[in-house]
């Protein structure tokens, strides 16, 4: 691995198990943290009850960890609000947030909206397609937040699964992150190759900051925050933690090339010169990360041949 993606790596990582809820809620109460939980949310009828209900119950019944729990209605054309309005959520549509500031279809649309309707200085967002979660991302994802002020962005890392049709699952899921993701950050952004899941969907991060970034209104806004995080605020300023193993629903390869080239967008915004030499930063899907492998990538290109001495033509 990239020397200083390595020693992030090293010094950066955490597993949920070292944030015990105990140690959060003193925290928070120490520091007066408001922590406000956003689950952007197109078309989740079907999986966002389980998520509100079980995030509700862990959180805001049991422990008063989360101060609110939103779901920003992107665009449903499902029952995704009111099923998550009767979970316990607050539900807002995002096209109705700051409509003077005009409406985009998208994710990230749906996180920067959040910024308008919620007021804890730290974040927490969860994807609402979850079929293997639980309560541990949570905590997980705030636990170096709240220890560590110079702490500003943490990302999730777990196995991700893909399901087949029959049911069964193996851990190679994420086609997007290894396709793409990975690959553009080890040949731009090598010093963030450290991060297992450059995609994950659950992260937490200081308002102050999410309020400071351009925010991409599609799938960009994982890369970017990852990137301009790193850029301003220096590789240190992020944090990962394990959170062992997670799936969601798929999303055909045809929508998912759309996703590819808005990470292409992202990346083309934010570079200024092409790469020399590169290698790719892989992991082993069975949460081994330590046995990652580095795979040479080419990038040598030969001269036209017409410019070259001694071809016979
Ligand atoms: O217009 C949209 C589209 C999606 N979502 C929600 O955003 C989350 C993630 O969307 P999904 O379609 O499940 O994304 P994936 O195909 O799984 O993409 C992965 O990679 C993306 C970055 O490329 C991340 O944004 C995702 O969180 C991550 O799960 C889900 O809760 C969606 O309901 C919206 O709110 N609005
Ligand atoms: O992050 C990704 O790579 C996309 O969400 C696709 O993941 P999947 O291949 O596991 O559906």
């Amino acid at each position: 691995m990239h020397e200083r993606a390595l020693t992030w790596f090293r010094e950066r990582s955490s597993s949920w198990k070292d944030w015990p809820l105990d140690r959060l809620l003193e925290d928070k109460f120490r520091q007066d943290s408001r922590i406000s939980l956003v689950i952007p949310a197109r078309d989740e009828a079907d999986t966002i009850s389980d998520i509100v209900a079980g995030l509700r119950t862990a959180f805001v019944k049991d422990a008063p960890l989360l101060d609110e729990l939103v779901v920003i209605d992107s665009d449903s054309r499902d029952a995704t609000a009111a099923v998550a309005e009767r979970a316990g959520a607050t539900v807002y549509r995002a096209s109705d947030i700051t409509p003077e500031h005009g409406a985009y279809p998208g994710k990230g649309e749906a996180l920067w909206k959040s910024l308008f309707v919620t007021s804890g200085d730290l974040l927490v967002f969860v994807d609402a397609d979850l079929t293997d979660w639980g309560p541990h991302f949570v905590t997980g994802l705030l636990g170096p937040l709240l220890a560590d002020p110079d702490t500003l962005l943490v990302r999730a890392a777990y196995t991700r699964l893909r399901t087949e049709n029959d049911g069964s699952t193996s851990p190679d899921g994420g086609r997007v992150t290894e396709l793409v993701a990975r690959p553009l950050l080890s040949l731009y952004w090598p010093e963030l190759a450290g991060v297992v899941q450059p995609l994950a969907g659950e992260w937490a991060i200081r308002r102050e900051l999410m309020e400071s970034l351009s925010i991409p209104v599609g799938y960009g806004v994982e890369l970017s925050t990852l990137v301009d995080t790193a850029t301003r605020h220096g590789l240190d300023s992020i944090a990962q933690v394990h959170l062992g193993a997670r799936a969601h629903r798929h999303r055909t390869d045809r929508d998912l090339a759309v996703t590819a080239a808005e990470l292409l967008v992202v990346a083309d915004a934010r570079r200024a010169s092409p790469v020399g030499s590169a290698e790719l930063q892989q992991f082993l899907q069975d949460g081994d990360w330590v046995r990652a492998n580095i795979r040479p990538v080419p990038t040598h290109e030969r001269p036209p041949a017409a410019t070259v001495q001694g071809r016979s033509a």
